[in-house]
């Protein structure tokens, strides 16, 4: 195509709203006319489905649940005036608290201000925050956040110790729509420790955000946790920032909700409207699908080029491929369907692996996110006339003109600012394209089966180490893997039980591993 052509398929392709400024543009995606005719049938349906979904449908049939998130910012839309009340007076809940504690009102025991927080979740409840925080929070925020997101020790201790004696005047939010997620739980329970070795009273510093009725609501209310906030079953977890989920680690750090749900409000109204053309999620969806053949055979790279959306493409990794990552479809086929994103940001990524977008394995798709203000202020001359940003805007182009040249797609989405009205629209417009895109493809984008099985399996490995420990405390020699584990019983299992023991031994849990490490078939075990 010659750049004359381009240009004007840059036109005809380009997006653009208004009130949000944003423009999307997927010209540099090599589908035809004929392409998109043959996909309308089947936007047709994502559409219809939408409505459907909206008006409070069961969207997702396994879990038989109700799909809500766009409720959230349009409480008004919710199917039933009881739960338009709820979503509202939620609101109005996080936004006194967040105001009680900005002011003093809420009050650490024995301090007159909270400074700190740690948030304590996993996956829909953590990755919302940690992105928000990232791309908004102030240089310095009324509280400073900490995460922990995994039931790693050291990655506790770290917190922990970066806090030390700042406990006192640190919130913690423990965050699982379950409430019954073993990674949040092992973090608080370990943070109620540290908080319990320095004489402090953890319920007066906690804060549940669950499920109600949940294990932790439970715990939560039991103990008398400063506050409890409630999540909604029809809000999945990868779609809950805002939420409680989001909106109470945001508006603690002082980001501005409100703007984050108009922004996410506009959007959803962007991309409610049944014509391809003229909805950006959609057009996200048109682009996804013809770039993979409708069966993700391209990953999706995601590249923004700005320091504070760092986090967006972790953000999007759940939700693209927690939600279409599915083994069979709607109708009980095996499909195997999904996209795989990955991306960190530009320029920082043309240093690293952008060598093998442009020349080598031709299996993605790059998004590049732009943001058109440089900063709030004048920028020095690093050439002259030349600025920092100039230089950031020129790696974009140029990047998305080398990938073109070598055939290799890009989509180029561009905000004018980030702000809290721009990053909730990202991700609504994510949140819907992923929803059309599901509808497209014809799977569940609402439940994530797949998971249950891992954290099935992590269970049977717990129980078989407590099984292990038994026994060992009854025998009076060493024993072979083999003979442990037959006398177990669990002669199949002979592999995970050494690696069990592995790291009981290296932990100093008092089992005692004798023999050559090398020929773990050598070894013998017993109880130190
Ligand atoms: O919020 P929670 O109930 O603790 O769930 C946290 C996460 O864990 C699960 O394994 C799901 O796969 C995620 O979708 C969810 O966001």
């Amino acid at each position: 195509m010659t750049s004359r052509a381009l240009w004007q398929r840059y036109q005809d392709w380009l997006y653009f709203h208004p009130g949000l400024g944003l423009y999307l543009d997927i010209s540099r995606m090599r589908f035809d006319d004929a392409f998109v005719a043959s996909l309308q049938p089947k936007f047709d349906k994502a559409f219809t489905d939408m409505v459907k979904l909206e008006k409070g449908a069961i969207a997702n049939p396994d879990e038989n649940r109700m799909v809500g998130h766009y409720w959230l910012r349009n409480p008004d839309l919710a199917p039933t005036p009881e739960l338009t009340q709820e979503i509202v007076q939620t609101l109005e809940q996080i936004e006194a608290f967040a105001d009680q504690v900005h002011t003093g009102a809420i009050h650490p025991p024995k301090e007159s201000r909270f400074t700190d927080i740690i948030s304590i979740g996993i996956g829909g409840s953590a990755l919302g925050p940690q992105f928000v925080a990232e791309a908004l929070s102030p240089d310095l925020p009324p509280l400073q956040i900490h995460f922990i997101d995994n039931s790693d020790p050291t990655g506790i201790d770290r917190v922990l110790a970066q806090l030390g004696n700042k406990l006192a005047t640190t919130l913690v939010l423990v965050i699982s729509k379950s409430g019954g997620t073993p990674e949040p739980r092992n973090g608080m329970i370990e943070v109620k420790q540290a908080y319990t070795a320095q004489n402090l009273d953890f319920a007066k510093y906690a804060v549940a955000i669950t499920g109600p009725g949940s294990n932790l609501d439970q715990v939560a209310k039991s103990e008398n946790w400063l506050a409890r906030f409630s999540m909604y079953d029809w809000v999945g977890g990868r779609t809950s920032e805002m939420s409680a989920v989001g909106l109470v680690p945001a508006a603690l750090q002082g980001i501005d909700i409100r703007a984050m749900l108009d922004g996410a409000k506009e959007m959803d109204d962007a991309t409610r409207v049944p014509n391809l053309k003229n909805n950006p999620a959609a057009l996200l969806a048109l682009a996804w699908y013809f770039s993979g053949n409708g069966k993700g055979e391209k990953d999706m790279v995601v590249l923004p080029y700005k320091d504070s959306l760092l986090l967006f493409s972790r953000y999007l990794q759940q939700l693209v491929m927690e939600s279409l990552g599915k083994e069979k479809d709607l109708d009980g086929k095996t499909v195997y369907q999904g996209i795989a994103v990955y991306g960190n940001k530009g320029s920082t990524d043309q240093h690293a692996y952008v060598q093998q977008l442009r020349e080598g394995v031709p299996n993605f798709f790059a998004t590049l996110i732009e943001v058109l203000e440089d900063r709030q202020g004048k920028s020095p001359e690093v050439d002259p006339g030349v600025t920092s940003g100039d230089y950031l805007c020129g790696f974009l182009l140029g990047t998305r003109q080398a990938l073109y040249e070598n055939n290799r797609d890009s989509i180029t989405v561009s905000i004018p600012q980030v702000n809290a009205r721009t990053v909730g629209a990202l991700i609504a417009l994510y949140e819907r394209a992923v929803g059309l895109y599901a509808s497209l493809v014809n799977v569940n984008a609402y439940h994530q089966p797949g998971v249950e099985a891992g954290k099935k399996a992590a269970a049977v490995i717990l129980d078989l180490q407590k099984r292990v420990l038994e026994v060992l405390k009854t025998q009076k020699k060493a024993l072979s893997m083999t003979e442990l584990a037959d006398i177990v019983g669990a002669a199949e299992e002979v592999e995970a039980i050494y690696k069990i023991l592995r790291h009981l031994h290296t932990n100093n849990r008092g089992v005692v591993l004798t023999g050559d490490l090398a020929k773990p078939g050598s070894l013998t075990v017993s109880l130190g």
